[in-house]
């Protein structure tokens, strides 16, 4: 079955990766729950929320339902959820259940993470990108002037990802959550990065996509395992982010995913890496396979200084300086400081390169 397991600080946890899981969450749970909250989102609801709340015991599960929106991830929802939660007399022995993509992750796994200081929590996710959000625990929602900047790391009690349900997930987020994935083979395993550019994601497999995954998933709990807190080689899980969240609020949350954006931030990143190590990196074969599979790469006319802006506020800066994960090679990644007129000449090129051609 191949369930992976991840140490973290506070306990252990189990990943379940397995197919219509869903059905059978209850024989997952370690202990009894005083009541359970299941939050899930507008779009997830209709298809698997009744399939989740019929596998729980009956008596005091409650659920929220938010818009399936960036937004969501905003201080009222956050506060609205909250609400809920005390009204329907949710207490520390009760448990939470994310059930949704990143979003839903994201905000849910806050709320256990501050509800009366602290309660368990599931996550389920619903999609590929959130195989990613919903490993380690980093637990967050947005401020307006940046995205996760409210924040914890909070481990979940267990992950429990039906994959029968990414059956259902539109081509965009499909390529939104093999950015991710192809985050993940570039930092640690050029073997991986070589079987997703095999790939073609118009013509996917299950087995593909659950092999995929699982690859995925377990680059990222070694990580997580060696530093919980990202204090250093957590770190590299953010190659292709300082671009990418840059260009996600630019450009308004929604109109491109993040995934979309991070498979910008981590082209941008080769193309550093290679003027600044006088090294070759696969990034024409990315860019191609990129092509290939629709992602899209011209953005229009964006400019250069509000990324640039953006980019400082991203979590990596340290006393006002830039860093950005680099890579000496596919599998080598390193944290390297950038200065701003550095940073400045290669974004414009790039810019002018690929993004408004
Ligand atoms: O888990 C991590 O660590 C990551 O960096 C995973 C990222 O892919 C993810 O998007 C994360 O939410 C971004 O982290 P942040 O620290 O920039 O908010």
């Amino acid at each position: 079955m191949n369930d992976l397991f991840i140490k973290s600080s506070s306990h252990s946890y189990h990943i379940y990766i397995r197919e219509n899981i869903r059905f059978n969450v209850n024989e997952l749970l370690a202990k009894t729950y005083s009541s359970i909250l299941i939050i899930t989102d507008e779009n997830v609801a209709p298809l698997y929320l009744e399939d989740v709340k019929e596998s729980l015991p009956s008596e005091r599960v409650y659920t929220t339902i938010i818009p399936a929106t960036e937004r969501s991830k905003g201080i009222q929802t956050y506060y609205q959820v909250h609400t809920e939660a005390i009204q329907y007399g949710l207490d520390r022995e009760s448990l939470i259940i994310a059930l949704g993509g990143g979003v839903v992750g994201d905000l849910a796994g806050f709320v256990a993470a501050t509800y009366m200081r602290g309660i368990d929590y599931i996550q389920m996710p619903t999609t590929i990108l959130a195989h990613d959000s919903s490993v380690g625990g980093k637990v967050a929602i947005n401020h307006e002037l940046g995205k996760n900047l409210i924040g914890n790391f909070y481990p979940p009690v267990a992950v429990v990802y039906d994959v029968q349900v990414l059956e259902t997930v539109s081509e965009k987020e499909v390529r939104s959550g093999y950015a991710e994935l192809i985050k993940e083979a570039l930092i640690a395993d050029e073997s991986f990065f070589k079987s997703i550019m095999d790939t073609s994601l118009t013509s996917l497999t299950n087995e593909q996509l659950t092999t995929h995954i699982r690859q995925g998933i377990a680059i990222k709990a070694t990580i997580v395992e060696q530093d919980e807190r990202e204090a250093n080689t957590r770190k590299y899980l953010n190659l292709g982010h300082t671009l990418g969240h840059a260009i996600e609020s630019e450009l308004g949350y929604g109109s491109i995913t993040h995934g979309e954006a991070v498979a910008i931030g981590m082209l941008f990143a080769m193309r550093v890496s290679e003027q600044k190590y006088f090294i070759k990196l696969p990034d024409q074969e990315l860019l191609e396979w990129l092509q290939n599979n629709n992602y899209p790469l011209q953005l229009g006319s964006i400019n250069t200084n509000n990324l640039l802006n953006r980019m400082k506020s991203d979590k990596k800066a340290v006393s006002g300086k830039l860093q950005m994960v680099l890579l000496k090679d596919v599998g080598v990644p390193v944290i390297e400081e950038v200065s701003e007129d550095d940073l400045n000449l290669y974004l414009s090129s790039f810019t002018d390169e690929l993004l408004n051609s």
